[in-house]
C-alpha cells in the first residue's frame, strides 16, 4: 500500500497572491468536468474521482469456512477522514486528518527484538492510536461551493461524527456531524446540510481559539517565532512550562486572552481598534478594494508624510530628556492637521502605512499593558489581521518591545490562520490527539505546499498522473513564482521603529514572507533517543543555514546534484518514459521547494541542512522513487562481501591493538562510499570497488584531523592488568552500504562481539542516498556470516538468521556463541538523524546501551556533531566536502574524525 497517496491528493491550483494560475481556468485543471458536490437527496452522480473501494486483487483472508471471513483489499487506502471548520467572513478554514496504519511497523525481526526485550507493547497508550495526517486547507468564504466540492471530492463528510464519537471507517449515516467554529457555522448551516447531508454542530469561537493555540504550541516544534526588523526567530516552547500566557486575537476586533491551562482561560481585554478598523478606515481613505491590496499599499508608503513625528515638534531634535528620538511617532495623522492639504494630496500608500502603524502600536501596547497587569511573560498574537505579513509582525513587535523596554516580547504562530478550525477539531472527544507530544509529529510539504499550505486552495488533485501533469503546466506558466523574488532586506522598521518599509516595490510578493503549512504527519511510535544528554537544548543541525553564504552554497550543491540524480532515479524505474515524467516532476519540484527556501529560509519552519536532504528524499518518494540507488548498492555489497572473508583472516592474525587501530582506519577508509558527494562520485570514474578502498586505506594517516583514537583504545582496553568491563551493548548507527557497512562497521561490530559486548545495528527504515536499510542489513550479515562463527552465532542469537531466511543447520559450525547482534531500524528515511524523533524500537534498545558508535557525515558531522550523551559516545567520518573540512575541523576534504565523548 502507499503511504504517500493522501499527499498526492494535496494539490492546489488556486495561488494566492501570485496571480499566475487561476483555479477557475480548467487547462490546469485538467478534467474536462468539473465536479461539484451533489445536492443531497438527488441522485449522486459518479465520476471517475471519487473514491470508490478498489476490489483489484481482492483476496479472502484466512479462513475460506468462516461465515464471515476477512475480505483483504490490497489496493484499497485504509485512509478515514475526519474535518472541522472555521467559516470566517473571509476565509473558511478546514483542518482534517486522515488515519493511515504506519507501514514501517510490520516484520519478524521486530517482533523477534521486542520478545528479547521484554516490549509488550510499544505505544503505551490507554487507547490505540493510529499513523495519520492533519491537513490546513483555505478557502474564500465567497467561493464556498469550492469548499464543499473539495468535502465531497474527498469524502471527508463521511467519517465523521455520530452522537460524540468517531464514526466507523467510511461509514454514511444519515446525520454526520461536523464541528465547526466562526459565524459561518450559523450562516451555512443549512448549505452543508442539503448539499453534504452534514449537521453542523457549534463550537465557541473563544474555546476553539485557545485550544488551537495549546496544542500548536504544545505539539509542534517550531510554531512560534519572534518577528524583529525582518527576522524570524523560532522559539522553543517548553510544553510544561507553556502557561500562563496572553493570547492576542486581532480579528475585526481584538480579544486579550490570559490562558493558564487546557480549557482554562479568561477574556481579560480588547479594544474595538483592530483589524476591521484598518480595513474600514483604510477602505474610506484610499478606496481600495481588498484588504491584502491596502497591506500592499503600505509596503510601498512613508507615515512621514502624515504622522506628526518628535522631530516635528521639537525642531529636528530629539526629546532625549524622556528618551523619545525625534524619529518617534507623537501624533498618529497629526501632521494633517497643520497641513492645508485635502485627502487627495496625501498618497493612499503613505496613508495605509500611517493607519496600520497607529493600529498596530496601539494592539502592541495594549497587550503589553495586559500581560505587565497579569505578570505574563508571554504574549502569542494572532488573527487575520496578521496574515503572515512581515510590516505587520515587526510593528506590533516593535511597539511591545518598546513600550516593556525589551523586557517583553511578541511571539507570532505558523499556524495562526488555523487556530479555530483546530480548536474546533480538538473538540471532538476521542480523536487521540490531545496527549501527543512534540516528537510525534513530522511536518512535510508535499509538492503544492510551498504554494498553497495556507493559503487558498483550489480543487484537489485526484492522483500522481494529475500531480505530475500539474507540476509540468505550473512551472511553465508560473516562473515569476518559482524564480526567486528579492526578499525584503533586515531592519523594516529600523530601530527607532520609524524608517519606512524597506521591503518595497512592485516586484515584491507581498506574501513573500509568508510562513508555510505542510502536512502534519502523526506517527505515535516516533520517541526521543532516551541517551540524549539534555534533549531540551538537543539542536541536531551542525550547519545553521541562516548564515545567508552558507545557505548559498548548500542550494548550490543540491541543484548542482540534480541532474545526476534525476538520470540514476529514472535508470532505477527501468529508464520507462513514466519514469522519466517524474523523473523531470521531481526536478521541478524540488528546484521549487529550494527555491522558495532561498526567498524565504523560515517558510517551513527553522531551517537547517539536515532538513534539505531529508526534502529531497521525501521529494524523491513523493514522485514515486523509491530506491533510487538500489543496483549501486547491490553491486558494492556483492564486491564487498566477495573480499571480506581476507580481511577477516587479516584481522585476526593482528595483535589487538594493532587489529583495534586497522578497525577504526577501515570504518574511516570506507566511508569514502558516498553517492551524496560530488568529490566521491568523480572518484568513482577513477578505478574499482575495491581498488578506491585500497587506495582509501593506504591513506589513512594519524593523527588523524580529529583524533580521539588513543583515549578510545584505552576505554577498551585500560592496562593489560587492570582490564575495564567491556561495554554491555553498543548501538552502531551505520551508514552507506557496500564497503562502508562491509569492510568498516560488521567487522568493528564483530571486534565489540568478540569482547562480550552486544551490538545493535541501528540503519534507516526508508532507504536514502546509498545508506543501507534495516530491511537489507539481515541478508548481508547472513551473508557475512557464512565465513565467520562470531557473527553467525550473534547474528542467531539476535534472530537476524531467521530474518534472512538462511536455515542455520544449513551450516553447521560451532554456535555457541551467545551475544546477540541486532538490527533496529532509526524510523527515518535521510542521510542525517534528528535523535528527537527515532523509532520506538531503537528507543527500546538504548535502554541499556553504553556506547553509541555514530557512522558518517550525515549522521556524525552534519548532525550530532554537538550532541552530547549520556553514555560514551564514538562519532567516526571521513569529510567528503572540502568547505564543510574547512569549517568544521579546519582541515581538507577526505580527512577523518575519531571523536571519542565519555559520557560526563
Ligand atoms: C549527503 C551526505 C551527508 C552523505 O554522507 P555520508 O553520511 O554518507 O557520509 C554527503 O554526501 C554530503 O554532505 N553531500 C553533499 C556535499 C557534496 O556533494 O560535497
Ligand atoms: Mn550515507
Amino acid at each position: 500500500m502507499d503511504n504517500l497517496t493522501e499527499d498526492h491528493q494535496e494539490f492546489n491550483i488556486g495561488i494566492d497572491g501570485g496571480g499566475s494560475i487561476n483555479n477557475t481556468d480548467n487547462q490546469f485543471i485538467g478534467r474536462g468536468e468539473k465536479e461539484m458536490a451533489p445536492i443531497a437527496g438527488n441522485s449522486i452522480h459518479r465520476s471517475s474521482s471519487r473514491p470508490q473501494l478498489d476490489l483489484s486483487g481482492a483476496a479472502i483472508q484466512g479462513n475460506f469456512e468462516e461465515r464471515d471471513p476477512t475480505i483483504l483489499l490490497p489496493n484499497q487506502s485504509d485512509d478515514i477522514s475526519h474535518l472541522a471548520l472555521d467559516i470566517g467572513g473571509s476565509l473558511i478554514k478546514l483542518v482534517y486528518f486522515s488515519r493511515h496504519e504506519n507501514q514501517t511497523v510490520t516484520d519478524r525481526r521486530r517482533k523477534i527484538i521486542n520478545a528479547r526485550l521484554g516490549i509488550t507493547n510499544v505505544n503505551r497508550r490507554s487507547y490505540p492510536i493510529l499513523g495519520g495526517r492533519l491537513h490546513f486547507v483555505k478557502f474564500e468564504t465567497n467561493k464556498i461551493n469550492e469548499c464543499l466540492d473539495f468535502i465531497y471530492s474527498k469524502q471527508l463528510h463521511r467519517g465523521g461524527m455520530d452522537s460524540r464519537h468517531w464514526q466507523s471507517e467510511g461509514s454514511v449515516t444519515e446525520n454526520t456531524i461536523i464541528k465547526a467554529t466562526g459565524g459561518g457555522a450559523y450562516k451555512f448551516a443549512d448549505l452543508f446540510k442539503d448539499r453534504l447531508g452534514i449537521s453542523i454542530e457549534k463550537e465557541d469561537e473563544m474555546n476553539c481559539l485557545v485550544a488551537g493555540a495549546n496544542f500548536l504550541l504544545k505539539a509542534i516544534r517550531h510554531e512560534a517565532f519572534t518577528h524583529m526588523e525582518g527576522q524570524k526567530e523560532f522559539v522553543q516552547i517548553d510544553s510544561n512550562d507553556l502557561f500562563p500566557y496572553l493570547l492576542v486575537n486581532i480579528g475585526s476586533g481584538v480579544s486579550m486572552i490570559k490562558v493558564d491551562g487546557d480549557g482554562i482561560f479568561q477574556r481579560v481585554s480588547g479594544t474595538n481598534v483592530g483589524g476591521g478598523t484598518y480595513w474600514g478606515l483604510g477602505k474610506l481613505l484610499t478606496k481600495c478594494k481588498s484588504f491584502d491590496e491596502l497591506l500592499e499599499l503600505s509596503q510601498r508608503g512613508d507615515n512621514r508624510t502624515i504622522d506628526m513625528l518628535v522631530g516635528d515638534i521639537y525642531g529636528g531634535m530629539d526629546y532625549s530628556k524622556i528618551g523619545l528620538s525625534a524619529s518617534t511617532i507623537a501624533s498618529s495623522f497629526g501632521k494633517a492637521i497643520s497641513e492645508n492639504k485635502d485627502l487627495e494630496d496625501y498618497s493612499p500608500e503613505d496613508i495605509s502605512l500611517s493607519l496600520l502603524r497607529m493600529i498596530s502600536y496601539n494592539i502592541g501596547q495594549i497587550a503589553y499593558l495586559n500581560a505587565l497587569r497579569f505578570g505574563l511573560k508571554r504574549i502569542f498574537f494572532g488573527g487575520f489581521f496578521i496574515r503572515g505579513h512581515a510590516y505587520t509582525m515587526d510593528t506590533i513587535s516593535f511597539a511591545v518591545q518598546f513600550w516593556s523596554k525589551g523586557q517583553a516580547q511578541a511571539m507570532f504562530l505558523r499556524h495562526e490562520g488555523f487556530l479555530g478550525a483546530i480548536g474546533a477539531f480538538m473538540s471532538y472527544e476521542k480523536h487521540g490527539l490531545d496527549d501527543l507530544m512534540v516528537h510525534q509529529f513530522v511536518e512535510r510539504f508535499p509538492m503544492g505546499a510551498p504554494y498553497i499550505g495556507g493559503s487558498v486552495h483550489g480543487p484537489p488533485l485526484g492522483d500522481l498522473n494529475e500531480k505530475i501533469s500539474w507540476m509540468e503546466k505550473f512551472v511553465q506558466k508560473g516562473t515569476e513564482i518559482t524564480a526567486p523574488v528579492p526578499t525584503a532586506p533586515p531592519g523594516t522598521t529600523g530601530l527607532g521603529g520609524f524608517e519606512v518599509p524597506s521591503s518595497k516595490g512592485d516586484a515584491l510578493r507581498p506574501d513573500a514572507s509568508k510562513l508555510n503549512v505542510g502536512v502534519l504527519h502523526l506517527v505515535p511510535s516516533l520517541e526521543v533517543f532516551p541517551l540524549l544528554s539534555d534533549p531540551k537544548t538537543y539542536e541536531p543541525n551542525t550547519i545553521d543555514l541562516s548564515d545567508h553564504g552558507e545557505l548559498e552554497y548548500w542550494f548550490t550543491v543540491l541543484s548542482e546534484h540534480m541532474p545526476d540524480l534525476v538520470d540514476k532515479a529514472v535508470a532505477s524505474e527501468g529508464g520507462t518514459d513514466d519514469a522519466k515524467r517524474r523523473g523531470d516532476a521531481f526536478a521541478r519540484a524540488f528546484s521549487a521547494h529550494l527555491a522558495r527556501l532561498m526567498e524565504e529560509p523560515a517558510a517551513y519552519g527553522k531551517l537547517g541542512l539536515a532538513n534539505l536532504l531529508e526534502l529531497r528524499e521525501e521529494c524523491l518518494r513523493e514522485f514515486h522513487f523509491h530506491d533510487v540507488y538500489r543496483s549501486i548498492k547491490q553491486r558494492e555489497n556483492e564486491a564487498s562481501l566477495a573480499v571480506l572473508p581476507d580481511l577477516l583472516m587479516e584481522l585476526d592474525s593482528m595483535n589487538e591493538e594493532t587489529r583495534l587501530l586497522t578497525l577504526i582506519e577501515g570504518v574511516l577508509a570506507a566511508n569514502i562510499f558516498d553517492w551524496g558527494s560530488r568529490a566521491c562520485v568523480d572518484l568513482y570514474h577513477k578505478g574499482t570497488i575495491i581498488e578506491i578502498y585500497r587506495m582509501s586505506r593506504n591513506k589513512m594517516q594519524r593523527p588523524w584531523r580529529v583524533d580521539d583514537f588513543d583515549l578510545f583504545k584505552e576505554r577498551m582496553f585500560s592496562s593489560a592488568e587492570k582490564r575495564p568491563r567491556p561495554y554491555k551493548r553498543a548501538l552502531l548507527f551505520v551508514d552507506n552500504s557496500g564497503a562502508d557497512i562491509v569492510l568498516g562497521m560488521l567487522p568493528l561490530a564483530r571486534e565489540l562481539l568478540r569482547r562480550g559486548t552486544e551490538v545493535v545495528l541501528v540503519a534507516n527504515s526508508l532507504p536514502a542516498l546509498n545508506d543501507i536499510t534495516a530491511m537489507e542489513l539481515p541478508d548481508i550479515v547472513a551473508e557475512a556470516a557464512k565465513h565467520c562463527d562470531i557473527l553467525r552465532g550473534a547474528a542467531e542469537a539476535g534472530g537476524l538468521l531467521v530474518d534472512a531466511m538462511i536455515n542455520v543447520q544449513d551450516s553447521p559450525r560451532d554456535s555457541s556463541f551467545s551475544v546477540p547482534l541486532m538490527v533496529v531500524e532509526n524510523g527515518c528515511g535521510s542521510p542525517c538523524i534528528d535523535l528527537r524523533q527515532v523509532s520506538s524500537e531503537l528507543a527500546a534498545v538504548a535502554k541499556d546501551a553504553d556506547l553509541v558508535i555514530l557512522e558518517g557525515m550525515g549522521r556524525s558531522l552534519h548532525t550530532n556533531f554537538n550532541a552530547k550523551f549520556k553514555c560514551d559516545a564514538l562519532k567516526l567520518a571521513m569529510v567528503k566536502n572540502q568547505r564543510l573540512a574547512a569549517k568544521l575541523i579546519n582541515g581538507n576534504i577526505y580527512d577523518c574524525v575519531c571523536r571519542f565523548e565519555p559520557a560526563n
